[in-house]
C-alpha cells in the first residue's frame, strides 16, 4: 500500500458516519420518528364510526311516517352530521283520523316501528330516544273533541312504550314550533349556520296547516309571530306563522262550502259546478265529507240531503278568482298583513317549499317555471279533460289526480295573493324535497332541539380539518426522512484534505 492509498484509508477510518453502528442508529432514529407520526395519526382517527339515532313520528292531518335520523357518534355537536337514514309511511290516514276507535291510533304505527327495530343495530336501540309530533289534524280534534283527541294520544304513547326504545313523549306541537323547526331543518341541511351566507325561509304546506318563516330584518310587530334562536354563536330573529285550515285539503272544503251555501235551499239535487275541477268530472259526494271540519261551518240541515254532485268545469280564471275568496284582505291592525289580520313582513331572501308545494309543482312540472309561466301552463293543464288526464296517468291515485289543477292554483294563490310574493321574489323560491338524503320538514329540527344538538356556541373546531391533518403529518415526516438521508449523504463525503493537496 503506497503512502497515498494509507492516508485515504485512515481518513475513511477517521470519518465517523462511515461506522456502521451510526448508520443503524439514524435509520433508527428516522424508523422511529414515522412510527411517533404513525401513532399520532392513528390517535387522533376518529374511532372506527360509531353511530347513534333518533326517531320522529310525524303524525300528519293526511298521514303519519316515520323517520330514523342518524350520526356520529363523537360528533353530536358538529353542524351537518345527522342525517335521514330511513324513512317509512304508516298506512292508512292520519292518527287524527281514528277519533272514534282510537286503538286503531296505537296500533297503525305497528309496521313502520317494526321496520325501525330492523333498521336501528340492535344494542342502540336502548338509548334511542323516539318522539311523535302530531300537526294540524290533531290541533282540529283537539278543538272539536278533546277526549277524543287524549285517547288518541294516549293510544300511539302507549303503543310507542312497547317498543325497545326511549320513548320520550307524544304530543301535539303548536304551529309555531312546526315553523320554527321546518326552518331549522333546510338550515341545518344546507349548512347555512356554519356559513356566513345567510339563511333560507322554509314554507310548509301540509293537508291541514301551513306554515311560513324567515329571518326578517324589519320589527316585528307581533310577539306571537316572532322567534329569537342563538345557534352557532349567532343570533337570529324569526318570523313564523302558521294557518290552521289553510292546507290543501282544507282549503278544498273551504272552497267547496263557499260554493254550496248559497245552494242550500235547493230543493233539487245539488249540482256544485267547480271550475278547479276538470271537465268530464263528476262524482257524487257526501255533505259530511265537506262539513267533518271545525275549519268549515256545520251546517246541520241539507234539506234532507246526504249528498251533491260535484262536477269540473276546468276554469282556470275562476277558479283562481273563487280561491282568492279563502283570503280575508280586507282588515288588518297591522303596517302590512298577509292574511286574515295576520301581521307579515314583506317576504325576504331565497325560500325552500316544501312538502304539498313540491308534490303539487313538481307534478304539474312548474317548479322552474316564472310566476307568469306557472300561471299559464296551468290555465292549460285545468281544461285539460278528466277522461285524457287518467289515461295520461293511470298510476296516479285518482283523488291526488282530481285536485292537482285546485291544489297548484291554491298554492300560486297562497304564495302571490297571500303571502305577497311577486313575480321578482317568486324566483327565490326553490320547490324541494329533500336535501341530500334528508327529507325537509320539521321532524329533524325537532329532534336536533330536543336532543341539545345544536348549541348556541360555535363549538372549538381543530385548527386542520382531519384530512388535512393527516396531509401535513405525512409530508412532515417524508421531509424529516429526506433529510436524514440527504444529511447522510453529504456527511458521508470526506471533509479532509483534497485529492489534490494530498498530492
Ligand atoms: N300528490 C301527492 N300528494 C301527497 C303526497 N303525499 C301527501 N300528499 C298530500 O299532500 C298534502 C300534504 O301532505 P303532508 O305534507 O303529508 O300533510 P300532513 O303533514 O299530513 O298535514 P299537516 O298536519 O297539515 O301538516 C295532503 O293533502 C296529502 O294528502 C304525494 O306523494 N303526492
Ligand atoms: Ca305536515
Amino acid at each position: 500500500m503506497d503512502e497515498q492509498q494509507q492516508q485515504q484509508q485512515e481518513m475513511k477510518v477517521k470519518n465517523s458516519w462511515h461506522r456502521p453502528q451510526i448508520i443503524v442508529v439514524t435509520a433508527l432514529i428516522a424508523v422511529g420518528i414515522i412510527i411517533m407520526v404513525a401513532i399520532a395519526v392513528v390517535q387522533h382517527k376518529p374511532l372506527n364510526q360509531k353511530y347513534k339515532y333518533g326517531i320522529v313520528l310525524d303524525a300528519g292531518s293526511s298521514h303519519t311516517s316515520v323517520y330514523i335520523y342518524e350520526w356520529p357518534a363523537e360528533k353530536e355537536n358538529n353542524t351537518g352530521m345527522v342525517q335521514q337514514k330511513h324513512s317509512c309511511n304508516v298506512k292508512g290516514k292520519g292518527i287524527s283520523s281514528y277519533s272514534g276507535t282510537p286503538h286503531k291510533a296505537g296500533e297503525s304505527l305497528k309496521e313502520c316501528m317494526d321496520e325501525a327495530k330492523k333498521t336501528i343495530p340492535k344494542h342502540r336501540h336502548q338509548e334511542t330516544p323516539v318522539y311523535l309530533g302530531a300537526t294540524a289534524g290533531m290541533r282540529l280534534l283537539k278543538m272539536d273533541d278533546n277526549t277524543a283527541s287524549e285517547k288518541v294520544l294516549k293510544s300511539v304513547a302507549t303503543s310507542l312504550q312497547s317498543y325497545p326504545f326511549s320513548y320520550e313523549g307524544a304530543r301535539i306541537i303548536s304551529g309555531q314550533e312546526e315553523g320554527a323547526f321546518g326552518w331549522i331543518t333546510v338550515n341545518y341541511l344546507s349548512d347555512n349556520f356554519r356559513k356566513a351566507s345567510g339563511t333560507v325561509g322554509a314554507l310548509d304546506l301540509g293537508g291541514a296547516s301551513t306554515q311560513i318563516t324567515f329571518v326578517s330584518r324589519q320589527e316585528l310587530e307581533s310577539p306571537d309571530n316572532s322567534i329569537d334562536f342563538r345557534l352557532y354563536g349567532n343570533d337570529y330573529h324569526l318570523y313564523t306563522h302558521s294557518f290552521l285550515c289553510y292546507g290543501k285539503d282544507q282549503v278544498l272544503k273551504l272552497s267547496l262550502e263557499k260554493q254550496i251555501e248559497p245552494k242550500l235551499d235547493m230543493t233539487d239535487n245539488i249540482i256544485l259546478e267547480d271550475p278547479c275541477f276538470h271537465p268530464g268530472y263528476i262524482v257524487n259526494k257526501s255533505f259530511q265529507s265537506v262539513f267533518d271540519s271545525p275549519c268549515v261551518k256545520k251546517i246541520n240541515s241539507f234539506l234532507g240531503q246526504q249528498s251533491f254532485i260535484h262536477k269540473g268545469l276546468g276554469d282556470w280564471n275562476k277558479c283562481h278568482e273563487a280561491i282568492k275568496k279563502v283570503f280575508n284582505t280586507t282588515y288588518c291592525r297591522y303596517s302590512r298583513c298577509s292574511f286574515n289580520d295576520i301581521f307579515q313582513p314583506p317576504v325576504e331572501g331565497r325560500f325552500g317549499a316544501f312538502s304539498a308545494y313540491f308534490f303539487v309543482m313538481n307534478f304539474l312540472n312548474l317548479t322552474t317555471f316564472n310566476l307568469e309561466e306557472a300561471k299559464k301552463n296551468l290555465e292549460t293543464y285545468c281544461t285539460t279533460s278528466w277522461d285524457t288526464l287518467k289515461q295520461k296517468h293511470p298510476k296516479v291515485k285518482e283523488k291526488y289526480l282530481a285536485e292537482y289543477c285546485f291544489s297548484g292554483t291554491y298554492i300560486i294563490t297562497l304564495l302571490e295573493d297571500g303571502y305577497r310574493f311577486t313575480n321578482e321574489t317568486w324566483e327565490n323560491i326553490d320547490f324541494i324535497k329533500k336535501i341530500g338524503d334528508s327529507e325537509a320538514g320539521w321532524t329533524l329540527g325537532y329532534m336536533l332541539n330536543l336532543t341539545n344538538m345544536i348549541p348556541a356556541e360555535a363549538p372549538d373546531t381543530p385548527l386542520l380539518p382531519y384530512g388535512g391533518y393527516v396531509m401535513l403529518m405525512l409530508i412532515l415526516s417524508l421531509l424529516i426522512f429526506v433529510f436524514f438521508i440527504l444529511g447522510y449523504i453529504f456527511f458521508r463525503r470526506p471533509s479532509g484534505p483534497t485529492h489534490k493537496e494530498i498530492i
